[in-house]
């Protein structure tokens, strides 16, 4: 096995088949680009025997998109404001399963159908598992805000200590990157002392007026699953239990090129 897709493939399949079951009814589909793996599991037996009845609930325009060329139920949020299972990606996560997010500008509703969601589950390559937030993903914390606002949070984060936030700018368009919300994001770099302490430093930003959603996931997560590059993957769940998990079934249904 050599390239990340295929990590994350494994990783995305080991999350659908050891968390969706056929009573669950209502699912959350995460943003990025590990999240398809799932939608393309969740449409391979025998997950697909469920989806009649099943609604699938999306994180942003991605997601949405996702769904629909899926074939899969259309639903949202406010028609299930209970999910049974949402599974998403993760632009990082620490020893105790708390997550970097918002990496594709999403954090906002991702974070409503975690909280939402009786189970929520990251799936990712070996590259996000981390020991503290801020060790492999150097892009900052992403913390959605207020277009009119933009400016008076990004001087109170350098009140904090954040050296240098960043208002996120679009690459093929002038001007800032706005969300499916109609919002903008500021990155925010913090040191490792701020980092080690997720939950301090998620209420610190979330207190500011003018923020809407903060990009740090914290004891949300009930495990998360890591695909490595030698074809194995790795699960991690809250309380702490590693468990190197059998991949060979996603692998087997990879090969017979059972893709959506
Ligand atoms: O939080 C997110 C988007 O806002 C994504 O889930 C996160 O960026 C991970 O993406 P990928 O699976 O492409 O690594």
């Amino acid at each position: 096995m050599a390239v990340i897709s295929d990590a994350k493939r494994l990783a995305a399949y080991a999350a659908v088949d050891e968390h969706v079951k056929p009573q669950h009814k209502v699912i959350g589909i995460g943003s990025g680009s590990t999240v398809p793996y799932v939608v393309e599991r969740l449409c391979q037996p025998p997950h697909n025997n469920s989806n009649s009845d099943r609604w699938y609930i999306p994180t942003g325009f991605q997601s949405k998109e996702l769904i629909v060329k899926a074939g899969l139920n259309l639903g949202d949020v406010d028609q299930f404001p209970t999910i049974d299972v949402t599974i998403d990606g993760a632009d990082e996560v620490d020893d105790e399963l708390n997550a970097i997010k918002g990496g594709g500008a999403c954090q906002l509703r991702e974070k409503v159908l975690a909280e939402a969601a009786t189970h929520f589950i990251i799936v990712a390559d070996s590259r996000k598992d981390s020991k503290i937030l801020g060790h492999a993903w150097k892009q900052g914390v992403p913390i959605e805000v207020a277009p009119f606002a933009w400016a008076k949070v990004f001087v109170n984060l350098q009140k904090m200590g954040c050296e240098n936030p960043a208002l996120r700018m679009g690459k093929m368009k002038a001007g800032p990157v706005v969300t499916d919300n109609g919002n903008f994001v500021i990155d925010a770099v913090f040191s490792e002392s701020y980092m080690r302490d997720p939950a301090e430093l998620l209420h610190r930003i979330k207190m500011l007026t003018g923020v809407l959603e903060v990009g740090l996931f914290v004891g949300m997560a009930e495990a998360a699953y890591f695909g490595y590059p030698d074809g194995t993957v790795l699960a991690r769940w809250q309380d702490g239990r590693r468990q190197k998990v059998d991949a060979s079934k996603g692998l087997e249904i990879a090969a017979q090129g059972k893709k959506v």
